[in-house]
Formats: C-alpha cells, structure tokens, sequence
C-alpha cells in the first residue's frame, strides 16, 4: 500500500501559488499555515490510501519533481546589490556552460567537466552491465576496497537502495546479489582483519570479488589494503579475484599490474579521462556496484537505466535558463553564495564593533563576491541536513563539497547532520552556537515501505496521540518542525525535497549537487588567475602535504615510539 500524500497540500511550491507570495516574501507565514494544515492533510492522507496500481489506473501520480524552496525571511532578504552582482555572474557562467553543450568531450576531459556526460558514455556503461551480470553469477561477496570519491558513491547506493540487512538476506530474498562489505578507507586494521577472518571462517574467501577502485591506482589506504588481501588470497590466481576501476594511464600500479597479469574478466574498468574521484558516481565507478547489487524485481540494466534516467533528468534541468525554477543547480548555488555573503558581512561588523568599542556607522562589509578573498571573514557553515536515515549522502556531499569549493583560504565549510538524529546533537549548537550557519535540508516525501503507529495501545494518553499515524508523516513532521523553529530563530535555511527515495530520484540529486558545485566554484572564480592549468574545483592540491609527510613518516623506522 502505497500513501498517498496529497501533494498538493504538501508541496511547499504550490503553497507558494496558491497564496502569490514571491519567493523574498516572509515565509514563516506560509509555514504556520502548513503547520495548520498537518492536521488537515493527516486525516486527508487516510482518507486517500491507495495502491500505486490503482494510481495509475485513475491516471493520478504523484509529483515527481524535486523541488527548491528557500526561507530567507529569517536571515532578511539578501541585500539588493549582492543580489544584482550574483545574477548578473549567474548569466555569465550560464552562457560558458551552454558553449559547452556542444564542445567534443575531449574538451571537457581537458577542463576535467567530462562527468557531466557519464550518463551518455553508452560503451562504458554496456560494459558495466555485462561484466556485472557475469560476476553476479560467479561470485558471493562484494568487496569494495577504496577511499573518498572511490567509495562514496557505492557507500550512497548502498545505504540508500539494497536492504539495510543486505547481508542478512538469503540470496533468494536478495535477487541474487551478493553480500557487501567495504575496506581500503584507512590503516586501522580492525575491521579488514575482521573482515577477512569472516571470509575464511565461512567459506567464502574464494567466493569473493574484491573491486579494487582508485583514479591515481596509487592511493596508499587502498593499496596497502590489497597488498593485505592478495596476502590473504594467498593463490597465483588471485587477480582472478580482483576487479580494477582506475585511470587507463601508466602513472596507475593497478593499470601496469593488469598490464602484467590481467585481472578478472581480462577488464579493466576505467574511471574515465577527465572525470575525477568526486564526480565518478555514474561511471564504472559507482555503476558497477549499482548494477552488482540489483536486487529482487531489479536487473543490472533496470538499476543502470534507473540511474541514467535520474542524471539525464538534472542534465536537463541544468541547461534550462539559470534562472528557470527547475534549474535547482543555479538557485542552490546562489542561495549558498548569498548566504556567505551575510554570514561574513554580519560577523565582520560584530567583530570590528567589538574591537572599537563603538557602533558602527560604516555600512557593513560585504563578503566574498566574484573571484575575490576576505581571508580575515568568518566562513559559513552549510549543514546539510539528511532527513533520511543511514545515509551516507552526507559524507560524500562533505568530500564533493569541501575538496572542490574550499581554495584560495575561501569557502564554505560542510557540516553532516541526520534528521532526526542530529536533532537531538547537532541541533543545540545551530541554535544557541554562533551564528554562522545555513541549513540545507534534504527531505523525502516517499521514503519506501511504511510503518504506522500501532492503535488502541493503551498506553499513556502522550502517546495516544500519536496512534495511526505512520512513520513517513513522522518523519515529514519531525523536518517541519525543525525547519520552522530555525526560520522563526533566524536561523537561514533552503530544503531541497526529494519525492521518494529510489535510485532516480537520488542519482538526479547527487547530479544536481555535482552541477551546484560546477557553478558554486565558478561563482567563487575558482576558473580565473590558474596560470593556464585546470579549474581549482576540479583540483586537491590541498591533499598532497600529507600524502608527502605520511610516506616520510611511514618509511623512518621508529616513527611509532617518537
Ligand atoms: O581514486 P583515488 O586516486 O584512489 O583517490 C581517492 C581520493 O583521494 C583524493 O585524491 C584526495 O582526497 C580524492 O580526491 C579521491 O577521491
């Protein structure tokens, strides 16, 4: 049974219709009428239970688009000229990305933009879906061994499509897939040993696929961890047991090992020239182990095509007018950078009135604009609010984010919060912390299969209340609530929601977010002064000190004791 959500009181866009209040109106208004309206929509949703079937036989669906919607009465309105100075940067960095539309794609290797066609890569993505059925069939265990952009993606899908107790499963309740773990994302030993201890102890060491995934084929997390497995493995054939998803470049060990001796299947999958870690979710990368672990009802190719669909639906939002409302890219990206722009103005006039002693009669300072850097400006804080559980949505939001937009001493920092959890953390500090926070909430309409609240329990009347209402509505109320009291606490914050959580819906997200930063990073001029070399948001350099120091290190004997 599906819930039927009446979307068109839920839907914060028509709310916004409905009542003609522009989008720099006070939205507290809005929300206390939705707030009212629970009520209302809560009898209504009963009233409207239905099955998918019997949607779609009466012709009714659900709204499926995902949608923008910011509370800025809180924060004020952004100041006009910030404003002004953002769109007309806005249509300057729109135009750029139209040229590209028609650029060959090894212009946009060069430019490392040639994730933004992953989607459309029709030979990586057949030979994706064949060796995954293949390996389907030959093996038990999943294993993917890498680190930041090498297993984020997979970590999403994970969380976010198969069973939360995947491995629990039988293969029958699991379509055929196999069991899932990941490694390669530190030097703690504890839980590879574990890992390989189970493996053994179980018989299922020779059943096991281990994707081995790194751009550079060098990371050394990653690499020492195959080097302990192929110990492990301890057979000449062992690279029949290793899958390579790497850069089909010499400077790669993994490329010059399968040069070698090849690994399994004779493949070796590429993490495609100008695509890098962070935005390799729809390549082999992240394809692979959605197509691996395709569960009941589902095949490699549905799941492929599910993911192709969600990417190709943001593609084509990004290339609307930038300030088309279904261009959520842009707005989100503008929304962001006009926030730095208070948080920064605001905490420099506190901090230069507290110095003097004295109020101030300058006007206050603006922020970061185009290209510029106020190193001295407090940062804002962007927490991105999760309202589904689990999710490792947020950790690679935080990668994707913080190594493409913090350069040049400027950018936002990311902060990872779970709705509800983080309500009960996170939340005081947003609240009664200092003032330099923006939230971003992800909510989801659908979240899948429900839960209501049991009726006629008998317990105390608190609780009562609460009868028949069903965990989905729980959690819509939980993310309302929270939204209101930081708008009525001034606290600024935009939600991006989601109509359910299947793998089209959160592969156009995760594409929409790759896209805001694109033009996040543009915004912050992060494509001017380079010398020539790539655009700063598709760089790491920052990385590349502890790699150095950690070699040193490791390699000095005695280093532990010191
Ligand atoms: O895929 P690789 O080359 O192993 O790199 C793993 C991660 O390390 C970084 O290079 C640095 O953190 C990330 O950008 C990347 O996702």
């Amino acid at each position: 049974m599906a819930r039927f959500n009446v979307p068109h009181l839920w839907n914060p866009c028509l709310f916004h219709k409905v009542l003609n209040i522009n989008s720099s109106g006070n939205l507290k208004t809005i929300e206390y009428l939705k707030l009212r309206l629970d009520t209302l929509t809560k009898k209504i949703s009963f009233v409207f239970q239905t099955s998918m079937e019997e949607l779609s036989k009466e012709g009714m669906s659900l709204d499926s688009k995902l949608h923008f919607l910011v509370d800025d009465g809180a924060a004020g309105s952004f100041p006009q000229a910030a404003q002004q100075k953002v769109d007309t940067a806005l249509q300057r960095i729109h135009l750029l990305f139209q040229d590209e539309t028609e650029a060959p794609l090894a212009e946009l290797e060069r430019g490392l933009r040639a994730w933004t066609r992953s989607h459309l890569q029709t030979e990586d993505i057949a030979q994706v879906a064949a060796l995954a059925t293949r390996a389907r069939e030959a093996f038990s265990v999943l294993v993917i061994i890498g680190v930041g952009g090498s297993d984020l993606s997979a970590r999403v899908f994970h969380d976010s499509f198969n069973h939360p107790y995947h491995n629990l499963l039988s293969v029958e309740e699991r379509g055929g897939a196999p069991e899932v773990y990941f490694t390669g994302d530190t030097f703690d030993p504890r839980k590879l040993a574990g890992l390989l201890e189970m493996l053994k102890a179980r018989n299922l060491l020779d059943k096991t696929l281990f994707n081995v995934i790194s751009k550079s084929g060098t990371t050394t997390e990653t690499m020492a961890t195959l080097m302990v497995i192929r110990d492990a493995l301890d057979d000449v054939n062992w690279q029949q047991q290793v899958l390579a998803t790497t850069g089909l470049t010499a400077d790669s060990v993994l490329f010059r090992m399968h040069e070698q001796s090849p690994f399994y299947g004779d493949t070796l999958l590429p993490v495609p020239d100008g695509v890098g870690g962070r935005f390799s979710a729809f390549s082999p990368v992240g394809l692979f182990f959605l197509a691996m672990t395709a569960g009941k009802n589902e095949t490699p190719d549905t799941r492929i095509r599910a993911a192709v669909e969600g990417v190709n639906q943001a593609h084509e939002g990004f290339n609307l007018a930038y300030n088309h409302r279904d261009n959520i890219a842009y707005q989100l990206a503008r929304w962001i950078h006009l926030s730095e722009e208070v948080v920064s103005g605001q905490q420099s006039a506190v901090s230069e009135e507290a110095v003097s002693g004295q109020r101030s009669t300058e006007p206050r300072r603006g922020g970061m604009f185009i290209g510029e850097r106020c190193p001295e400006d407090h940062s804002l804080n962007i927490v991105f609010y999760n309202y589904a559980d689990g999710s490792c949505l947020g950790e690679w939001f935080v990668q994707l984010y913080t190594e493409s937009i913090q350069e040049r001493g400027g950018g936002a920092n990311v902060i990872n919060a779970k709705g509800p959890t983080s309500n009960h953390s996170i939340l005081n500090g947003i609240i009664a912390g200092p003032r330099d926070k923006a939230v971003l909430f992800i909510h989801w309409e659908e979240l899948g299969s429900d839960l209501v609240l049991p009726k006629e329990t008998g317990m105390d009347s608190k609780l009562t209340e609460f009868e028949g209402l069903s965990m989905t509505h729980m959690q819509a109320a939980s993310y309302r609530g929270t939204a209101l009291d930081f708008s009525e606490k001034g606290i600024p914050n935009a939600t991006l929601t989601l109509p359910k959580r299947d793998i089209q819906s959160v592969c156009q997200l995760m594409r929409l977010l790759m896209d805001t930063i694109a033009v996040k990073g543009r915004l912050q001029g992060l494509h001017l002064d380079n010398n020539g070399g790539s655009e700063l948001t598709y760089l790491q350099e920052g990385v590349e000190g502890y790699k150095r120091n950690f070699r040193s290190f490791a390699l000095t004997p005695g280093v532990d004791s010191e």
